[in-house]
């Protein structure tokens, strides 16, 4: 009797659990309790992804166990993020996505409808008039590269091999402090910031090797059962309010000094004023929008620039090109300036073509549908949890032909001066639509600025066999590598 109960509630489960799996896109069949998770090498995801994007017509779902519906077409995520942006600005209000704040609904990457918004429209204004995109960030920026330099001539002697992720690292980490905090790292005082750094990389670390967030994601209700929701959940949630605390004491440091009549001369400076004139803006969420630029900023920047090494010491004749036009515009007696771009389109085109070779970012945050809706011609049930996968658009070989080849022509004309607009309009690894990323500018200054200004001072050189394959991880990371700095 107990067995035939058994038996037909088993049978009731799975006849219901293949109806629910009816009412999303198509995707490889998945198992109850465990979806597709039989599926998956943790180590390669993101290719099985990309290989299985096509068969399902670029629109699919995964059960992991819980249905993610990946968009793997620029048409399908533009359909999606552009065309319907408003019912896809949701985030999912579930772990791992909760973990990165010590609150829910704070910040700018996890949280979304009004509180989102107006994080969101007063962090870009504050970025803007902090002069994004002019003369004062880019001289913000240059006292980083010259610290950068500044180490590199002090602790590298040009001929062994260095590892440049620390000088990286630093520069950039060094951008994000001054934009937010208005200082930056000594490189012979950095204690302070290896602190934070190995906390963050800890956290991501904890993050991608954790079974147990899959089933705390899955079960929400499992976080209060004992392992589960201590590995699942409570753990990584320690160490959030571990890096929380370091940014909570350089905000309230600079909370204590501040002075409202004066001009604010950094992020923290400009939201207390703006506190005054808004209710809205409270200081829980500008601890949250201070960590999340550093979440979102430092590893996603230097990892690209790391990748960009990487790839003009494989491409020798590439990297003397972009050096010999560098040289051209600037010359050798003054440093790199914005004003330059225009000037440098094949340099440019480099940077595109590294950030999409290096197509370091496959999962970032999921995307709420939060109305039920059609994409390309499949329904989405409302509160699905999407991914847009760029990944797949920045590899896709029918716009980037032999894609994991590393040519920054594709990304200009003929005359090599005219940018070719339909590649320039798929490198989208800033994302699309209205959750795209609030960094960009900067990110790309960034970039500029430290790359350009390490080709003209120093020619890279490989020491050892040059390793592309990426380890798989919140952000595809390069293996650690050394190299020659020589200078020039
Ligand atoms: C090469 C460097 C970078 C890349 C490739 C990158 C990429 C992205 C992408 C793809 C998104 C969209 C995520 C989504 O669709 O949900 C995003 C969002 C975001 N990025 Fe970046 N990013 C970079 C640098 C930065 C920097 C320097 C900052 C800030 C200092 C930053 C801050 C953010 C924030 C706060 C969001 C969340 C926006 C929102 O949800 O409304 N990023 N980034």
């Amino acid at each position: 009797m107990v067995l035939l109960l058994c038996s037909i509630i088993i049978i009731v489960y799975v006849v219901f659990y293949y109806i629910n799996v009816r009412k999303y896109p198509p995707g490889p069949l998945p198992l109850p309790i465990i979806g597709n998770l039989y599926h998956l090498n943790p180590d390669s995801v993101h290719e099985y992804v990309h290989k299985i994007g096509k068969d399902y017509g670029h629109c699919l779902t995964l059960f992991l166990p819980k249905p993610i519906v990946f968009f793997t077409h620029y048409d399908t995520i533009k359909e999606a993020l552009v065309t319907q942006g408003e019912k896809f600005a949701g985030r999912s209000h579930l772990p791992p996505e909760t973990l990165f704040q010590k609150t829910e609904n704070t910040g700018l990457l996890i949280s979304d409808g009004d509180v989102w918004r107006e994080q969101r429209r007063t962090s870009l204004r504050i970025m803007r008039d902090m002069g994004m995109g002019n003369n004062l960030m880019e001289a913000q920026i240059n006292r980083c590269v010259d610290e950068m330099l500044y180490q590199l001539n002090e602790t590298n002697d040009g001929v062994s091999p260095f590892d440049m992720n620390m000088p990286i690292q630093l520069c950039i980490g060094n951008v994000i402090n001054e934009t937010l905090f208005g200082y930056h790292f000594k490189y012979s005082d950095t204690a302070k910031f290896d602190y934070f750094k190995d906390c963050l990389a800890k956290h991501l670390q904890n993050m991608k090797d954790n079974f147990y967030l899959y089933i705390v994601q899955a079960w929400p209700w499992t976080k209060h059962l004992p392992i589960i929701g201590d590995k699942g959940y409570k753990e990584p949630q320690a160490n959030v309010v571990q890096y929380h605390q370091f940014i909570e004491d350089e905000v309230d440091a600079i909370a204590k000094m501040h002075d409202a009549d004066h001009e604010p001369t950094n992020f923290v400076e400009s939201y207390l004023q703006e506190m005054k004139k808004n209710p809205e803006l409270t200081m829980e969420q500008l601890y949250a929008i201070a960590v999340d630029f550093w979440m979102a900023g430092m590893e996603t920047t230097s990892t690209t620039i790391r990748w960009g090494v990487l790839y003009l010491m494989k491409n020798p004749d590439k990297q003397e090109k972009i050096r010999a036009e560098l040289l051209s515009v600037v010359g050798r007696d003054r440093r790199l300036a914005m004003s330059d771009k225009p000037r440098l389109p094949y340099f440019v085109a480099a940077i595109a073509e590294i950030q999409r070779v290096a197509n370091m970012l496959p999962f970032l945050f999921f995307h709420r549908c939060t109305e039920a809706t059609v994409i390309g011609g499949h329904p989405i049930p409302k509160d699905t949890l999407t991914y847009p996968y760029v990944y797949s658009v920045l590899k896709d070989d029918e716009v980037f032909e032999e894609p994991d080849q590393f040519m920054p022509e594709r990304f200009l004309e003929a005359d090599e001066k005219t940018f070719n607009k339909k590649t320039l309009e798929r490198m989208v690894a800033f994302g699309l639509g209205k959750r795209q990323c609030v960094g960009e500018s900067l990110a790309r200054i960034e970039m500029f600025l430290v790359l350009g200004t390490l080709l003209l001072n120093f020619r890279l050189e490989p020491t050892e066999p040059i390793d592309l394959e990426p380890v798989f991880g919140q952000v595809l990371n390069p293996k650690p590598f050394k190299c020659r700095v020589a200078p020039l």
